[in-house]
């Protein structure tokens, strides 16, 4: 099955709310955790104890593991192991993104079922250009994996890059072109995402119907809200994964104000899917 039909159906059973496991270290402070390797284990696990049995999918940041080292990436392999046990899929946030042969050495790392890392999607950056991450769309096909393409992200720096124009199309707008491409054919929805803020003050005129999931951080923390996304997201609204981390991760280590949290958000986002 497809990573976008796996998706799709993981959605309609628990709601379309992404929640971040972002162990931040001011997070495992609060959490009453030092900032070690242990407390890097205990908070993250202890996140996706209370909420991946709640969400279709979860997005690790692979950053806030890889600062401890290998012993952070082994907890990461654990956050992923636990949270598809837990019946969520796992987008791992990686933002990568080289020449060919290196995006191909990344996608066997995180794409490929024989590797710890591997997951059942990531984030890549376009901006080495689209083609340079053909061996993340291969791979992503050979193992029914999905990739979630930087296109309008969530941050005020981001236009410089994004809204530059050449032969008439934002950068934006020709990264989702590549991604309609690539997800004409597939039903009921492309492996091919791409990532828009829900902190954007309008949808920039893009064309969101490209028949892939949309990403949008910025969900809470950042300000976004439900309101938001229908504002910017409007008729593509339904294919919209709002994400947050630590609008989620700051009601631990309680975890039913955590589970409650999720549930009530996947509620109030799924009034969107129309
Ligand atoms: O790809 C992402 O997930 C991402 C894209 C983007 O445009 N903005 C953005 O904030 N993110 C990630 O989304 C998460 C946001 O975290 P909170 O602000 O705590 O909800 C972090 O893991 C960011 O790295």
């Amino acid at each position: 099955m497809t990573f976008g039909a796996r998706l799709r159906a993981a959605v309609a059973d628990r709601g379309p709310f992404c929640v971040g496991i972002d162990p931040h270290a001011a997070l495992l402070r609060d959490w009453g955790y030092d900032d070690d390797v242990a407390g890097l284990e205990r908070f993250a696990l202890g996140a996706v104890e209370a909420v991946a049995p709640h969400c279709s999918i979860v997005k690790p940041q692979s950053a806030f593991y890889e600062r401890f080292g290998s012993r952070g990436v082994a907890v990461l392999e654990r956050v992923i192991a636990e949270s598809r046990a837990a019946g969520a899929l796992v987008l791992l946030d990686i933002k990568r993104g080289d020449i060919g042969s290196t995006s191909q050495a990344y996608a066997d790392a995180y794409l490929d079922p024989a590797s710890p890392l591997a997951s059942d999607a990531v984030t890549v950056s376009p901006f080495l250009g689209f083609g340079s991450l053909q061996p993340f769309v291969d791979t992503a096909l050979k193992f029914d994996a999905g990739l979630f393409v930087l296109a309008a992200t969530s941050n005020k720096e981001g236009p410089e890059v994004q809204e530059a124009v050449t032969d008439g199309r934002s950068v934006s707008g020709t990264m989702l072109d590549h991604l309609r491409r690539l997800n004409a054919d597939a039903t009921p929805l492309g492996s091919f995402g791409a990532v828009v803020g829900a902190t954007l003050e309008d949808d920039r005129g893009l064309d969101l119907a490209f028949n892939g999931p949309i990403l949008a951080p910025g969900y809470g923390e950042q300000g976004g809200t439900t309101a938001d996304i229908r504002r910017i997201f409007g008729a593509s609204a339904g294919n919209v994964l709002a994400s947050s981390s630590r609008g989620v991760l700051r009601l631990g280590p309680d975890a039913a104000a955590m589970r409650e949290a999720v549930l009530r958000t996947n509620d109030e986002l799924r009034a969107l899917q129309g």
